[in-house]
């Protein structure tokens, strides 16, 4: 049976022949993928690449010049209360400099209809519950992630939309985001998270999208990438390198 346009086997994400030029610069060049249910999906690629552009567009921030993106079937705009199906943190998130943590999420609860309750809950997860009443402009790199993380969770989503999640933490952060986002799949959920940190991503995504000066170079499973690049080190760097050719200055 069909919920909300999306059944069982549909893709949670689709995109088609998606771009975005921004003047004369070709950001985003034709992109199609699909992203799907129970998966962690990396969208990689070096800075530049296209990964936040392609992002925005998907939650209705950036209009395409051509294309389009679906979350669950139809565009994120389309969604009567968008929160509840789809968290997103993008890179860059504002906040008001003078408020707490525990404010922040306190504000973007009613509109993601979530309970106040759940705000402490959610501190707590992400491991925020003490620094939980201290202004976020005293928060380091690695907090504001942590806070972005909650904030997405708010209304309990199907999808995980995350720009950059590890950027800022440290290894331990990684290790916990790892353990996270596995947890969130394991419940039938998914995530797309974008990121330039291929060593880190291989430890953490099950499929990967590989995105290189606005174009896909690669959409299937790590496991199948890591296969293909072959050579003496069968790592994501390696298979990137052996898609773009060694050579060409792309930076990591
Ligand atoms: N608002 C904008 N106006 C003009 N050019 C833009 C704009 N946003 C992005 N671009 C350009 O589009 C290209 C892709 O940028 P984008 O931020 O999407 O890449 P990215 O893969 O997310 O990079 P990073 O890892 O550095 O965040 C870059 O050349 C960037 O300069």
């Amino acid at each position: 049976m069909k919920q909300d346009g999306n059944a069982p086997e549909d893709p949670v994400i689709s995109v088609r022949e998606l771009t975005r030029d921004f003047g004369g610069v070709r950001a985003v060049d034709s992109l199609s993928f699909d992203v799907h249910k129970g998966r962690i999906t990396g969208f990689l690629g070096p800075n530049g690449a296209g990964k936040t552009t392609t992002l925005r567009m998907l939650l209705g921030l950036t209009r395409p010049t051509t294309g389009h993106a679906h979350v669950f079937g139809r565009p994120y705009g389309s969604h009567r209360r968008p929160a509840r199906r789809i968290g997103a943190a993008l890179e860059g998130t504002a906040f008001v400099a003078g408020r707490s943590g525990r404010d922040h999420l306190r504000c973007y609860s009613g509109p993601a209809g979530c309970p106040r309750r759940r705000v402490d809950e959610l501190l707590e997860l992400v491991g925020l519950a003490e620094a939980a009443r201290r202004p976020v402009s005293g928060y380091s790199t690695g907090m504001k992630q942590r806070l972005s993380l909650a904030t997405a969770l708010l209304g309990e989503p199907d999808l995980l939309v995350l720009d950059e999640p590890a950027n800022g933490l440290d290894p331990e952060g990684i290790l916990w985001l790892r353990h996270f986002l596995r947890e969130f799949v394991e419940q039938g959920r998914s995530v797309l998270l974008s990121s330039h940190l291929l060593r880190e991503m291989e430890q953490t995504v099950d499929d990967v999208l590989l995105l290189h000066r606005g174009r896909l170079l690669y959409t299937g499973s790590l496991d199948q990438l890591l296969q293909r690049a072959g050579g003496e080190r069968r790592d994501l760097e390696s298979a990137f390198m052996a898609l773009t050719g060694a050579d060409n200055g792309a930076r990591l």
